[in-house]
Formats: structure tokens, C-alpha cells, sequence
């Protein structure tokens, strides 16, 4: 929803520097790097910079109609973007610069092409990627994923609105077509929702025409676990198998439309969910001696929801606290995100659903990109300073990908026999009835008291993270003050040496 009305109040931030602002430190990547993260050889132990994507959206019709004054202008060749701002009579301008500007006139295809297409190529070669829209709400996220309208390819042609998921999902067929692989692809998506997370993808459970369900009632929250690995995983998430791009699609459609009968009921409140569609790629290779490898890449794709809240709060003053209880995720991301730039030992990925989900991708193994969207109107301009700000920021978080290890044939097909039979032997079970069974209201409880426990347990672990980090702070001062200590006392072997020379003397 656009923020209308009077001219916004100056960002705190807007008056730090006057005149032109070129921000443009950490750019450690040597700036433009459109192949998604390209890695020298040489810089694999460093890591390579997130890549941060800037794209500013045109005026709605209404705002055209109104006549509201633009305040953004984008150099896509130089790729930066100024903000113009006016305090006191005086013109400000703040120059950002990305890895990749988008102005208002760019075309779905192009931001594609340039940045998004390369990433997909590296999916393919075996790495995961993360590619994450940010911005305020009504600034473009969902039509820069999604796109707009429908996105139904219509004679194998994609709309000309098609978004980046639409987009990558045909190009990895078509590249996977073209080289005649041998190849399978699965797919999950859920949904983040004040702090719970849904699978957009379950069966709906059967409805009884005389108790009608309401729609978010059948969707159950799903938990989030430790994989033992330093990973998570969503317990009983659904992956779909995938054959083609149109099953994608239709899936997608599926899926948002769930999403979005949630957004219907919860109005206002909806906006602030994220969803994360993932595809994963296992490719089959033959090595020179001719043994079969598996090679498995995956693509997250993340809507995530608008970013109004926190760039009111900001993550670091009073406000904060109110805006994590509207939402904590995103609060926590902007945490993470800070701390990775600002390398502060304890980064608290734990603190949020969202951040422990995109762990790897921030600061992890994952190559990531992020999409940062806004508006050019005046009236946003207090919420655009705010994400230009996040998103510089956020150039700065290295992240050191690897290609995901590839498994022989033999290998992954005796993991599916065991996973085959464990699913015979839970079949059988059921079908003889002598598995172990509990009624269903305790097996509820069950679960109930073990999510709870689960949560606790993790509480326990942020605890600890905080004890133990604040036992090496005691334990810097203690080290600090003995020094001090042993100083003040050589110097007082010192003096009382010298003191002792001189009563000699005098005597
Ligand atoms: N680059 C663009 N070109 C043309 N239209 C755009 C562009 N970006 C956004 N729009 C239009 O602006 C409106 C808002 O966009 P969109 O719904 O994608 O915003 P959003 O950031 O996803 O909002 P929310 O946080 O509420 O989900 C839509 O009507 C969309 O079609």
C-alpha cells in the first residue's frame, strides 16, 4: 500500500551527509559482477559479496494522474541511484551504487537476462542459490518474482510480464532439454507467517459440508528442526516431483493462491508474510571412467513480505521491540545482515524462522542475490532511503559458495531403497495394524509438547550463545586488569626501589 499524503518527515539518516553522497564502499566484488557472484579462482577462501540488485518501479497510474513528484533518478549505466531530498530550501542528493540498477522503464526479460539468468547457470553447475526480493510494500517484489497478471505460458511463449520464477523455471528446462540430461527436479514452497511456517503445497484436508473450515484453519504449522548437520529442515514439508515447466506453474499457482485466500482473510496483516518456493536439481554425470555421479543443485526463490516495519523501527532503537512483535523476522534479518557487515562475533540467525531458513544464504555456502525494490515517489521517499541503506549494507556480506558435493549413482540409489522400505514397513504397519499406535488426541499433545520442548531447547541455546558470549567478554576484562594489575605492581617495585635508594642515601 503506498503512504500518501504531505511530504514525508526527513530520515534521520537523510541528514547525516549533505551535498552528493556517493556510498559506494565495499564493493569488494570490483562492482558489477551480473553473472550472479562470478568466483575467481583465486578468492574462493575470501568468498565473493552477495550481489545486490536495485530495481526502481514507474508511477501507478494514480500517482501519474496526481502528479507526484518523482524523487528518484537511476543511472543503469553507472548503476546508481540518487534520492533528492529538500531540507531547509536545500537540495540533498544521496547516490547509491549496486552491483546492478533497474530504472523504471526496465523490462522483466532484461533484469532477467542480466542478473538473474547467470545464477541459474550456476544452479546447474551444482551450487545452491538464493535470490530474495526486498523492499517496501507496493514497490514491485511480487511482480519482479512473479510478474504480472498471469504468468501461464501461452503457446511456449512466457507473457512479457513473466517474473524471475516464471523465468528461471524455463530456462532450466530448456538448458537441462538442450543437453539431453538425465535429470529430476522437485520442488517445495511455504509460506512464513508470523513466525509460523505453512506448506503451501499440503493436500487440503477433507472438508465436511456440515462444519465448514475456514480456509487459514487448514493450514497447519509446520516445525522447523535441526538437521545435526548445522542445517534445518521443515519436518513433513511436501516435495512435489516435477516433470516439466508447466507442472511448475500450475503449482505456483496453486500454491499463491493459497497465500493469497490467506491474504484475503487477513487483509492487512497478510503483507507481512514471506514465501520461499525452492527447486532441487539432482543431474546425472558420467566421470571420465565412465561412473555414474549425481550432481544436485537447488534454487531458493524468496518473496519476502514489506518492509515498512522495519525501516520505521529500525533495528536498533525503542521501537524495535514493538515492530519484532509485528515482525520478527524481518527485524531479525535486518539484525543479521548487520552483523555479518559489521563481522560482531555472535550473528543471531536463531532469533527468527526466517534468518535460521536462509542461514546458508546469508554468510553461508549458498550464493545469493538480492532484489531490492522501491518506489519513486516523494511520498515513499522516508521508506526508500531506508531500504537503499539496508540494501548497501547488505553488499557487504560475503558468503563463500561451494558446489555441492556430488554423490555416486550407487550411492544416492541405496539411500532410496532404505528410504523404500522404511515407507514398505510404515505401509505395512498400517495395513496390519501392528506398528504402535496412540490415539489421535494424544499423539496431538505428543507433538504439542514436543514442539514446545523443542523451543525451549533452542531458547536454552540462545541463552548459552549469550552466556558463553559474555563469559569471553569477563574473561577479556579479567586478563585486561591482571595486566593492569601486574603493571601497577612492577611500578610499584619501582618506586619502592627507588625510594628505598634514596632513604639509603639520605642515611
Ligand atoms: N517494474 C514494474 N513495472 C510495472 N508495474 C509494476 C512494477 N513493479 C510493480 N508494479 C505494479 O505495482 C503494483 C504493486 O506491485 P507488487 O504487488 O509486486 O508489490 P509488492 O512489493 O509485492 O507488495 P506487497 O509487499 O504488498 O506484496 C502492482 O500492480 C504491480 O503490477
Amino acid at each position: 500500500m503506498e503512504k500518501r499524503g504531505g511530504t514525508p518527515s526527513p530520515s534521520p539518516r537523510s541528514t547525516e551527509k549533505s551535498g552528493k553522497d556517493l556510498t559506494r564502499s565495499g564493493d569488494a566484488n570490483g562492482g558489477a559482477s551480473a553473472g550472479g557472484n562470478a568466483t575467481p579462482k583465486g578468492d574462493k577462501e575470501k568468498g565473493v559479496n552477495v550481489q545486490v540488485i536495485l530495481r526502481c518501479r514507474p508511477l501507478s497510474e494514480d500517482e501519474t494522474k496526481g502528479n507526484t513528484p518523482v524523487v528518484i533518478s537511476c543511472n543503469e549505466r553507472r548503476r546508481e541511484v540518487a534520492a533528492t531530498q529538500v531540507i531547509a530550501n536545500k537540495q540533498i542528493d544521496r547516490t547509491f551504487a549496486f552491483d546492478k540498477v533497474f530504472g523504471p522503464s526496465s523490462k522483466q526479460k532484461d533484469l532477467f537476462e542480466q542478473s538473474i539468468s547467470p545464477i541459474v547457470h550456476e544452479v546447474l553447475e551444482g551450487y545452491n542459490c538464493t535470490i530474495f526480493a526486498y523492499g517496501q510494500t507496493g514497490t514491485g517484489k511480487t511482480y519482479t518474482m512473479e510478474g504480472g497478471g498471469t504468468r501461464k505460458a501461452k503457446s511456449g511463449e512466457l507473457p512479457t510480464d513473466a517474473g524471475v520464477i516464471p523465468r528461471s523455471v524455463r530456462q532450466i528446462f530448456d538448458i537441462l532439454e538442450a543437453q539431453c540430461a538425465e535429470y529430476s527436479m522437485k520442488v517445495t514452497f511455504l509460506e512464513l507467517y508470523n513466525e509460523e511456517i505453512t506448506d503451501l503445497l499440503a493436500p487440503d484436508e477433507p472438508r465436511f459440508p456440515v462444519l465448514p473450515v475456514p480456509e487459514d484453519k487448514n493450514k497447519k504449522p509446520i516445525a522447523l528442526m535441526e538437521d545435526g548437520k548445522g542445517g534445518v529442515f521443515v519436518r513433513g514439508l511436501e516435495e512435489e516431483v516435477v516433470y516439466s515447466a508447466g507442472e511448475i506453474y500450475k503449482i505456483l499457482d496453486k500454491g499463491s493462491a493459497k497465500r493469497r485466500t490467506a491474504e484475503t482473510l487477513l487483509n492487512k496483516q497478510s503483507s507481512r508474510s514471506h514465501s520461499i518456493f525452492s527447486i532441487t536439481i539432482h543431474i546425472k554425470e558420467l566421470t571420465h571412467e565412465s561412473e555414474e555421479m549425481i550432481k544436485i543443485g537447488k534454487l531458493n526463490l524468496v518473496d519476502l513480505a514489506g518492509s515498512e516495519n522495519i525501516s520505521r523501527s529500525g533495528a536498533r532503537d525503542g521501537r524495535a521491540r514493538e515492530a519484532g512483535e509485528i515482525n520478527k523476522s524481518l527485524l531479525t534479518l535486518g539484525r543479521v545482515i548487520n552483523a555479518l557487515v559489521e563481522h560482531s562475533g555472535h550473528v543471531p540467525y536463531r532469533d527468527s524462522k526466517l534468518t535460521r531458513l536462509l542461514r546458508d544464504s546469508l554468510g553461508g555456502k549458498t550464493k545469493t542475490c538480492i532484489i531490492a525494490t522501491i518506489s519513486p515517489s516523494v511520498y515513499c521517499l522516508e521508506e526508500t532511503l531506508s531500504t537503499l541503506d539496508y540494501a548497501h549494507r547488505a553488499k557487504n556480506i560475503r558468503n563463500k559458495p561451494e558446489v555441492n558435493q556430488k554423490m555416486m549413482k550407487s550411492a544416492v540409489i541405496k539411500d532410496l531403497y532404505s528410504e523404500i522400505d522404511r515407507l514398505k514397513q510404515e505401509v505395512f504397519a498400517a495395513r496390519e495394524k501392528n506398528g504402535i499406535y496412540i490415539p489421535r488426541e494424544r499423539y496431538l499433545q505428543e507433538e504439542a509438547e514436543k514442539k514446545a520442548m523443542t523451543e525451549k531447547i533452542e531458547k536454552l541455546g540462545v541463552d548459552l550463545e549469550a552466556r558463553d558470549k559474555q563469559l569471553v567478554e569477563l574473561k577479556e576484562l579479567y586478563d585486561a586488569q591482571m595486566l593492569l594489575s601486574a603493571e601497577l605492581g612492577e611500578k610499584l617495585e619501582k618506586t619502592q626501589e627507588r625510594s628505598g635508594g634514596h632513604q639509603a642515601c639520605s642515611a
